[in-house]
C-alpha cells in the first residue's frame, strides 16, 4: 500500500445480523456509518453491546448483512490483537510463532529468525525466543501474541482487550505502544484509563453507535450511560 499516513477506513451503512437457531434473524450492529482515519480510537460499551462485532467487520473476519466496508486507497495489512492470545499463537515455540507470521507476510526465510528476534528484543522477550509457549505465563503469552501482531508491519490495527492478562507495567507499555503507532489504531476496551487516552472514542450501546467524541466527553456521556444516569431523549 502507499501513504500510510491516508488510510481511511469507511463503514457505509453496514448492518449485522445474525441467525439464531429457530431462524429468525437478531440484529447485532444497526445500520452504522463511520470513518475511521489516522490516530487511535477507543471502542467502549457494555458486555455484548457490539463492539468485538464492529472490529471483526472492519478485520473482514464477517461479512455485513448489508452495507459496505472499504478502504482508501486499497485493502491494508491489518494485525488483529485478541483478548485471548491462545487464539493467534500457532507454532509451539516463541520465536517459531513469529517467524510463522513473517512468512505469512512475506518475509524471505533467511531474514525471518533475525526479524523474530528483534522483536522479541524489543518486547522484553528475547530470553524466552526459544521457550516453549506453553511454559510461558498468560501474559507472556498476551505479548508474544502482540509480538506475533507488531513484527508484520500492519497498516491498521485492531485490538480487542488486549490488555486483559497483563500486568499494571506490562499493560502500561503496551497502552503506550498502541497510542504511538504510526498507523489507525482501533480498540475494544472496558479500560476507560486506556479509552480517556485514545484521539477518539466511540461508544456503543446495543448494537448502536451512541457517541463518537474526544474522550472526555465520550466517556462522561458513557458513566452516565452504563451507571443508569443517562435520560434517554
Ligand atoms: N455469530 C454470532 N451469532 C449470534 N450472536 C452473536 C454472534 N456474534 C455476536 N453475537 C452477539 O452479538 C452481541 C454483540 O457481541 P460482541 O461480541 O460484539 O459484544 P462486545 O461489545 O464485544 O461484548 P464484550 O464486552 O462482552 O466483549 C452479543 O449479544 C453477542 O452474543
Amino acid at each position: 500500500m502507499g501513504n500510510l499516513d491516508s488510510l481511511t477506513t469507511l463503514l457505509d451503512s453496514v448492518c449485522l445480523d445474525a441467525v439464531d437457531p429457530q431462524g429468525g434473524a437478531r440484529r447485532i450492529l444497526h445500520p452504522l456509518t463511520l470513518e475511521i482515519t489516522q490516530g487511535t480510537v477507543a471502542v467502549v460499551g457494555a458486555n455484548g453491546s457490539g463492539k468485538s462485532s464492529l472490529l471483526r467487520l472492519i478485520a473482514g473476519l464477517v461479512e455485513p448483512s448489508s452495507g459496505t466496508v472499504t478502504f482508501a486507497p486499497g485493502p491494508p495489512r491489518t494485525g488483529f490483537v485478541f483478548a485471548n492470545p491462545q487464539a493467534q499463537i500457532v507454532m509451539p515455540v516463541v520465536a517459531e510463532d513469529i517467524e510463522f507470521s513473517l512468512k505469512q507476510a512475506g518475509l524471505a526465510r533467511r531474514q525471518r529468525r533475525a526479524a523474530a528476534l528483534e522483536i522479541l528484543e524489543d518486547m522484553g522477550l528475547g530470553e524466552r525466543a526459544d521457550s516453549s509457549v506453553y511454559e510461558l505465563s498468560s501474559g507472556e503469552r498476551q505479548k508474544v501474541a502482540l509480538a506475533g501482531v507488531l513484527a508484520v508491519r500492519p497498516e491498521l490495527v485492531l485490538a480487542d482487550e488486549p490488555t486483559t492478562l497483563l500486568d499494571l507495567a506490562n499493560a502500561q507499555e503496551f497502552q503506550h505502544r498502541l497510542l504511538n503507532m504510526e498507523v489507525p489504531v482501533v480498540v475494544a476496551t472496558h479500560d476507560l484509563e486506556l479509552a480517556a487516552q485514545a484521539e477518539r472514542v466511540l461508544v456503543f450501546e446495543g448494537g448502536r453507535l451512541v457517541a463518537d467524541d474526544e474522550p472526555a466527553p465520550a466517556l462522561t456521556f458513557y458513566r452516565q450511560l452504563a451507571l443508569g444516569q443517562h435520560h434517554r431523549r
